[in-house]
């Protein structure tokens, strides 16, 4: 057989399978189960009919039985397959189909005649299908429902039918056995809900952790900005964004000056709420585009995207000088006066990520060297074979930035 025919086989098939079960994934469900709810039905159709061929049932009654049982579950495949039950809470209307089910095994129980003893296995077969997906209110339901069909069909066999009735005994032990199925499958059924409750419960928290675990992974706890780790994957992504689409791509460094003379004369916790304050405040300067992390300490970067350098330079000279203008209030109401240093860069053409941030950081130790509370600029890419630049802090960590080797000692005052 060759691989084409095998494969058109295949589509031909797909396709047929589509037709009947349509593509819509919720559809196709409750199809599939009403597809299994005929086919079971099917069974008891054909089991019905060899009873009555057998002489032990009237055999009108069982083609009208069939008739009415064979009907009920194909136009519920039909209904479902047309798409009208599609936006209901359950397509399947499983609870619906459960109860017709329900009324056409006590049926079978009352026509069955001699061999009414093949119904009580089907009653559990029927309930079965109610483990999977029902509520338990509707477990319950039909657990009284199932009684009370039975509990009809056993005062129609005794009292209601031409003949002989049957022992009362043995029709109490009938009901004996169907109560028995009835109150074992809800059982069954409520526990298995339980379950799908329990693990579904579980599913979210996994997931919740798992957000929480990310969120930690890149973010940090004092400030809630992004952390160093996000902010390298950013600068590596936006180096390369901003490479294919031309757009202009800035980087500033920050740092807090004489930072640890706030820890040391209000203490740690206020230099925390001194840092939170900065976060808080440079992130109002900050569009969606743009990142704004905590590189580590008191140190920070700006990451802006498609930002010319005269914009960049606006805004910088803005946040610093808001900075400089707005001390931290403490949560003991003391006021916190402090200033920032900043070194920023416009990424070059060919330039890495890598080399960028070293620009800025040698921008920024240039900052703290002219003073402290100003903005410095870099200007050129570096030149090999120049000794590197002094650095306020060092972004290029070996573990960090693999395979860096360019040295910084390029900048320039912007005017
Ligand atoms: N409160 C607080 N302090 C921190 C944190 N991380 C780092 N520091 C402190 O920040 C201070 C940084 O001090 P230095 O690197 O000497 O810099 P500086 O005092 O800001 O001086 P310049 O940067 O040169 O202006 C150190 O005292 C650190 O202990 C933090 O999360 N919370």
């Amino acid at each position: 057989m060759s691989q084409k025919f095998v494969n058109s086989q295949g589509t031909r098939c797909s396709s047929l399978l589509d037709a009947l079960l349509t593509t819509n994934s919720r559809q196709r469900v409750s199809l599939i189960t009403t597809g299994f709810a005929c086919l079971f039905m099917a069974f008891c159709i054909l089991a019905m009919e060899l009873v009555a061929a057998a002489g032990l049932a009237d055999r009108q009654w069982v083609r009208w039985w069939s008739f009415a049982s064979g009907a009920c579950v194909l136009i519920s495949f039909a209904l479902i397959r047309s798409g009208v039950t599609r936006d209901w809470h359950d397509p399947a209307f499983t609870s619906v189909q459960m109860l017709y089910a329900i009324t056409s095994n006590a049926a079978a129980y009352v026509i069955a005649g001699m061999a009414r003893g093949i119904t009580p296995p089907i009653l559990a077969a029927i309930m079965m299908f109610a483990v999977f997906g029902l509520k338990p209110k509707q477990i319950k339901g039909l657990m009284f429902y199932g009684l009370f069909a039975y509990g009809a069909a056993a005062v129609v066999v005794q009292w209601g039918l031409p003949g002989e009735p049957m022992p009362a005994s043995l029709a109490a032990v009938y009901l004996l056995i169907v109560t028995m199925v009835l109150t074992m499958t809800a059982a069954l059924g409520l526990h298995a809900n339980a379950m799908r409750v329990r693990l579904q419960v579980q599913k979210s928290e996994l997931a919740e952790a798992v957000q929480h675990i990310h969120e930690l992974a890149t973010h940090d706890e004092l400030t809630g900005l992004p952390n160093r780790r996000y902010m390298q994957d950013m600068l590596r992504l936006e180096e390369m964004r901003a490479r294919h689409s031309g757009q202009p791509l800035l980087v500033a460094q920050f740092d807090l000056d004489f930072f640890k003379a706030i820890n040391d004369s209000h203490g740690h916790a206020a230099g925390d709420q001194v840092l939170q304050n900065f976060a808080g405040q440079v992130a109002a300067y900050v569009r969606g585009s743009d990142i704004w992390a905590r590189w580590g300490g008191e140190e920070f970067v700006l990451l802006m995207v498609n930002t010319s350098q005269d914009d960049g330079a606006q805004l910088l000279e803005s946040v610093r000088a808001r900075i400089a203008a707005t001390p931290a209030v403490l949560s003991s109401g003391i006021h916190v006066p402090y200033t920032v240093s900043i070194g920023a860069a416009l990424l070059e053409e060919g330039e890495s990520a890598v080399t960028l941030l070293e620009r800025t950081d040698a921008a920024l130790y240039e900052a703290k060297h002219r003073g402290r509370n100003r903005v410095e600029w870099a200007r050129q890419k570096p030149v090999p074979g120049l000794a590197p630049a002094r650095s306020k802090f060092s972004p290029a960590r070996p573990d960090d930035w693999a395979g860096c080797t360019t040295h910084s000692s390029y900048l320039q005052t912007r005017p």
